[in-house]
């Protein structure tokens, strides 16, 4: 079942995919249309052939004659074989892209930290890696489905008009044709719920190799140093096994499927050919050489669709399922959004590149300045457990820096994450100069705010690019960003300076670095409200006392730069805590105390802070 509010059966996804592009599948329609079609040509060439060897033919033209176009034919339809493999890549290649533009694009809009999959109202996390299957293999099924549409359509065309040439030769013989295509309808509609079974078993399968691919990959460090290789990779290979052993099944099964309707067309032809050596032994003028030549030939244009009729119906089964799984990976938005309309600036055939649009700069307004922060009530607990946070009040006043603190898993990181949206809170308001925001996840991004978590993501690009990220600023305010940052010294070493290649293909950042520069990523925007998770982490005491000095170096509201940033930080440290305006103390998932330093301290329960 697709899984969203409004639910479309999947041939109307697959025609709202072909919608796209209709000129495109035209012409590719087309192509496929003489691809499959042409060679049903030469069958009447081959019957004028063979009965003007027995003196039979309607017009009197030399063998020769007939092996020329017989040839030039089949040199045809190498021509448009090649066109057709032009057109069909192309379409193929938007149809995946589309595809994936749209699942990738509802992910990102996803508020929630966490990737879901929701099937039959329950609720599973799926990991990065696990993702990546149903961009591979779910994509290209439905990618491979649309195609073979046009195909089929093309093969269809000609097995009706080889249709009518049978039943221009023998009626009752061609009606025996049919036989095999009753048996395929009723085997697949018999063999539905254990294609769709098998189909879904093996996704799933191949879904958990990639994903603990993605965590074998990411935690390289933590497997080495618990000596932990051996059980990892005995677990992949249990992984392995099993995703082993039910591609077998499904591959099994397909092929199963596929000879038994080849088996059941190759079956019918026999009877039919029997037939017809009847026929021809019965004497009479019921059937010439030419025309059995000519029969036999177009009879297996219509077996053959026949043949891929039944292959086509399993497919489709299997697109169903592709279509479900994507649609549960989206769970709260209709299926329809995987295949919506979206510009995807691909080259199209015969024209030139289009150009990427300018991506939308952050504007800034009165209404983004931060006067006050208050939140009231807020409430989060992770499905299925007892942790999270519970009624979180506090207030955050303009340029000032409040510094969250708590033993470790007090749930410090789940408030950021909660307030950023980044996680749906269950209960509570957030207020940003007393209106009520609405949607967190989209509400706090530049210019109101920006956030560096414990473990900062780099790409591997070069420095510039990934301080920017796409934000229209020259290298003078990089350069400030990443001074502020205290990234200078670092910066002065790199031989590249800003160009220089940083993450796995470049220079590998030590962890204090990685935080640097994207804290730099946060200054270059000059958010109202700067939130950091725990940089205390990966910075060394000084280093970390330069920033903070750095950042309130700029709180004022006159001068050369009026930018009046706001802060709040995790942190453990207590030169930090000494210089917050506010603590906040987390303890189980609650603010046990809140105050300046010297209040916190006096604090009976200080103890379990420090
Ligand atoms: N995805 C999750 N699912 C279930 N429980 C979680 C999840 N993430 C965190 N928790 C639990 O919620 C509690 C709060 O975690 P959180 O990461 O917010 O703590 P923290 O104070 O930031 O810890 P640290 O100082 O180690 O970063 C912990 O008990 C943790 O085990």
């Amino acid at each position: 079942m697709i899984s969203s509010s409004k639910k479309l059966a999947g041939w109307q996804l697959l025609w709202q995919l072909i919608c796209y592009k209709p000129k495109l599948y035209l012409i590719d329609t087309c192509f496929w249309i003489f691809i499959m079609g042409l060679p049903a040509l030469p069958g009447l060439i081959i019957r004028e052939f063979f009965n003007s060897l027995t003196g039979k033919a309607q017009f009197g033209l030399s063998p020769w004659a007939f092996i020329a176009g017989f040839v030039a034919l089949n040199l045809g339809h190498i021509l448009v074989i090649f066109i057709g493999r032009i057109t069909k890549t192309q379409h193929r290649f938007t149809m995946r892209s589309l595809l994936r533009r749209n699942l990738l694009e509802r992910l990102l809009n996803n508020p929630h930290a966490q990737i879901k999959v929701t099937q039959d109202d329950t609720e599973n996390t799926v990991s990065q890696g696990e993702v990546i299957s149903y961009f591979r293999d779910d994509a290209e099924h439905i990618e491979d489905n649309v195609a073979w549409i046009s195909e089929i359509f093309g093969e269809g065309l000609f097995a009706v008009l080889s249709l009518v040439i049978l039943l221009s030769v023998n009626i009752p013989m061609t009606l025996f044709v049919f036989l095999p295509l009753v048996g395929m309808v009723v085997i697949i509609q018999k063999a539905e719920t254990r294609i769709k079974k098998y189909r879904q078993a093996s996704r799933q399968a191949t879904q958990e190799v990639t994903g603990i691919l993605g965590e074998i990959f990411s935690s390289v460090q933590a497997i080495k140093v618990a000596g932990a290789e051996q059980d990892v990779l005995t677990y992949f290979r249990t992984l392995n096994d099993k995703r082993r052993e039910r591609m077998v099944k499904d591959s099994l099964l397909k092929a199963i499927l596929n000879s038994l309707f080849q088996n059941m067309v190759n079956f019918g032809t026999g009877l039919i050919l029997v037939m017809a050596s009847f026929l021809m032994q019965s004497g009479g003028n019921q059937l010439t050489v030419g025309d059995f030549a000519l029969f036999v030939y177009n009879l297996s244009f219509v077996t053959g669709f026949f043949a891929s009729v039944g292959g086509f119906m399993a497919l489709y089964k299997q697109t169903e399922v592709a279509f479900e799984r994507m649609a549960a990976l989206i769970s709260g938005a209709s299926a329809e959004t995987l295949v919506a309309p979206n510009q995807l600036y691909l080259q199209e055939l015969g024209k030139s590149r289009k150009n990427l649009p300018r991506l939308e700069q952050p504007t800034e307004n009165e209404s983004h300045h931060l006067q006050s922060l208050k939140l009231s009530n807020l409430t989060y607990i992770y499905p299925g457990t007892h942790q999270g946070i519970v009624d979180i009040n506090l207030q955050i006043q303009r340029g000032s820096l409040t510094v969250i603190t708590g033993r470790i898993g007090a749930g410090k990181t789940t408030l950021l994450r909660v307030l950023l949206g980044l996680l749906p809170k269950q209960a509570g308001e957030i207020y940003w100069n007393n209106h009520l925001v609405v949607d967190p996840a989209n509400f706090f991004v530049p210019p109101r705010s920006a956030y560096t978590p414990q473990i900062p993501q780099l790409f591997s690009y070069s420095l510039r690019e990934n301080i920017l990220l796409g934000l229209s600023k020259d290298d003078a305010d990089i350069e400030t960003a990443l001074k502020m940052a205290v990234f200078e010294q670092d910066l002065a070493a790199m031989n590249e300076k800003l160009e220089t290649l940083v993450g796995t293909k470049g220079v590998r950042l030590s962890g204090g670095q990685m935080q640097r520069v994207a804290a730099a990523r946060m200054f270059v925007r000059q958010p109202e409200l700067l939130i950091f998770d725990d940089l205390s982490s990966a910075l060394d005491v000084e280093t970390e006392l330069t920033l903070w000095s750095r950042i309130f170096a700029n709180t004022t509201e006159q001068g050369e730069n009026p930018w009046t940033p706001t802060c709040l930080v995790v942190s453990h440290r207590r030169s930090v805590l000494r210089r917050a305006d506010q603590i906040i103390v987390m303890k189980a998932g609650r603010v046990v105390a809140q105050g300046k330093f010297d209040e916190i301290l006096a604090d009976e329960q200080a103890d379990w802070i420090f």
